[in-house]
């Protein structure tokens, strides 16, 4: 219980508890499946996003890298070679534990789990069955007020990728991800939907990311989930699970869920019994099928592995892992409110800021959207700031289909455009110009450089009024109807002038010294 005996004085700012909560929920009838409860439990393999594997000194891979190129004597199982564990795994294990709040055991171990199948060299893999790293943690989702209770959280390694190619009855095995560090979060089954499935693992892998745990991406396989799913009458017990394998995308595990629940009322309805099985998922045909039933169910022999220690976690580690955390999303998003920013800037902010890049080893990764605009609002008013970054910045980024980790544009250089716009050297829409500029060439001169290069200084009645007045007599000159039609009064017809002004300034001339130019040589003087 060494977790739960840490002075809470020696807890950061950031890093709260939450508090506890009720196993019991209240029923509410889902019209897609009246009279029925839906109870989901979910089991997730994180890659811990460490420069070198679990239990050898190979360095990880990502995909793309060539096949068999991150391969150790022990990763291929040669005979005589030993694990050795990787503390980084630890520590990234420990930071989730804690991110999930859940007790760190003082002594954990690691066990063999064995089956015979292609993608494992040594015929067993290590994970913790018996003795897990951390468990009874928590999870809060980010809808409604519902809590996910973490039974336990559990250290393991990945295993190889085989691939098959019919065409040639090939079998290949690249044993690149064998031995790369996991950790298994297993939940309690206390959803109650697919979508509270899918908020699960959207705020789990937002929690992950931020503690740099693991990039948590679904589509390279760096996160890979197990949906435990049964129903039950409103108040009975829990129905009999099945376990749909290796989903790879939140939509389609959500999917998965839907479809397996419907099987499951179809059967009960019909008289018919749900048997525990383990089922995979055909994305095309939106179906699940069954892979085995609990009788055929592998008899793993579970055994402490003899090579490997017990993993003994005493209290300064964890107070070293305490104090190393980063700030998770919640206090994150608490913080920038404070700041003074909506809701919905906050959450533009936080949702691209948990694209950036997870440093190794829990290093801090770079491209942080929170991080940029918290070094730009320095000495500036933050909601100006986040107009910038989300309108412009992150707008013309996205026009060009890339992501803020791809932004070229220095916190200096953005701060002094920002500034060059308030104090009125540019417009606005020079300022635009210019941040496209910047952007498109990957610029990295100085606004006030750039805009004194491409003649953007702002045209005001004060600065260069004379090309102000010129640019006002032609305009009046080119459209004279609209201008008699000033002349006899009606103002508002003006901002056709001004249009063309502004047009012919290339957005240099302020617009209100402009309108007030244009009235002077217009209009009788009062
Ligand atoms: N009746 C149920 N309906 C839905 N989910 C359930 C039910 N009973 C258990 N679960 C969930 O099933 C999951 C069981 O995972 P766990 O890792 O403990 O065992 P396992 O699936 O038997 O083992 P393995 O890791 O080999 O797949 C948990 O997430 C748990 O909440
Ligand atoms: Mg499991
Ligand atoms: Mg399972």
């Amino acid at each position: 219980m060494l977790a739960r005996a840490v002075n809470p004085c020696l807890l950061p700012r950031n890093f709260h508890r939450i508090r506890p909560f009720p196993a019991e929920r209240t029923y509410h009838e889902d019209p897609r499946w009246p009279g029925w409860e839906v109870v989901v439990g979910l089991e997730v393999h994180a890659q811990l996003k460490t420069r070198q594997k679990l239990f050898s000194e190979s360095l990880t891979s990502e995909l793309g890298h060539v096949a068999n190129t991150h391969v150790s004597p022990y990763d291929a199982a040669f005979p005589g070679t030993l694990p050795h564990l990787n503390s980084k795994c630890v520590d990234l294990a420990l930071r989730t534990a804690l991110a999930l709040d859940s007790k760190v055991q003082p002594r954990s171990a690691f066990d063999r789990k064995h089956y015979f199948y292609s993608d494992l060299p040594t015929g067993y893999q290590i994970t913790q069955h018996y003795a897990p790293i951390a468990s009874d943690g928590a999870l809060h989702l980010s809808r409604g007020d519902v809590v996910v209770r973490i039974k336990q959280i559990q250290l393991e390694q990945d295993t190889a990728k085989s691939t098959f190619d019919p065409r040639h009855h090939l079998s290949q095995i690249d044993l690149n991800r064998a031995g790369t560090g996991l950790v298994e979060i297993v939940s309690e089954s206390d959803m109650r939907s697919p979508e509270e499935a899918g908020d699960y693992v959207r705020t789990l892998q937002a929690v992950l990311r931020s503690v740099g745990a693991s990039d948590g991406n679904m589509e390279q396989g760096s996160l890979r989930c197990d949906a435990n799913v049964s129903v039950n009458k409103p108040g009975g017990p829990f129905g009999t699970r099945c376990e749909i394998k290796n989903l790879n995308s939140v939509k389609f595990m959500m999917v998965a869920i839907t479809c397996e629940v419907l099987r499951h009322i179809k059967l009960l309805e019909t008289g018919q019994v749900v048997s525990q099985e383990t089922r995979g998922f055909d994305e095309l045909k939106s179906q699940t099928f069954k892979l085995r039933s609990k009788e055929d169910a592998p008899d793993y022999r579970y055994m402490p592995d003899p090579n490997l220690p017990p993993l003994l976690v005493n209290q300064a580690i964890i107070t070293l892992a305490i104090n190393s955390m980063p700030e998770l999303p919640g206090a994150m998003r608490s913080r920038l409110c404070s700041q003074g920013l909506s809701k919905r800037d906050t959450e533009v902010l936080m949702s691209v800021d948990s694209g950036r890049e997870v440093g190794f080893d829990g290093e801090p990764g770079s491209g942080g959207a929170v991080a940029y605009f918290e070094s730009l609002s320095k000495g500036r008013d933050p909601k100006i700031v986040v107009n910038w970054m989300t309108h412009e910045l992150l707008g013309q980024l996205g026009a060009r289909k890339e992501t803020f980790t791809q932004n070229p544009v220095s916190v200096e250089q953005m701060g002094e455009l920002i500034d060059m716009v308030q104090d009125g050297s540019i417009t606005g829409t020079s300022g635009k110009t210019l941040l496209h500029h910047m952007i498109t060439h990957r610029s990295r001169e100085m606004p006030s450089k750039l805009a004194a290069d491409l003649s953007l200084a702002a045209l005001s009645k004060n600065s260069l009024s004379d090309s102000l007045k010129k640019l006002c007599e032609e305009a009046i000159a080119a459209l004279p109807e609209e201008a008699g039609v000033v002349r006899k009064g009606n103002e508002r017809v003006i901002m056709k002038l001004v249009g063309k002004v502004m047009k012919d300034s290339r957005g240099r001339a302020d617009a209100k010294a402009a309108t007030d130019l244009l009235k002077e040589l217009l209009l009788p003087k009062q």
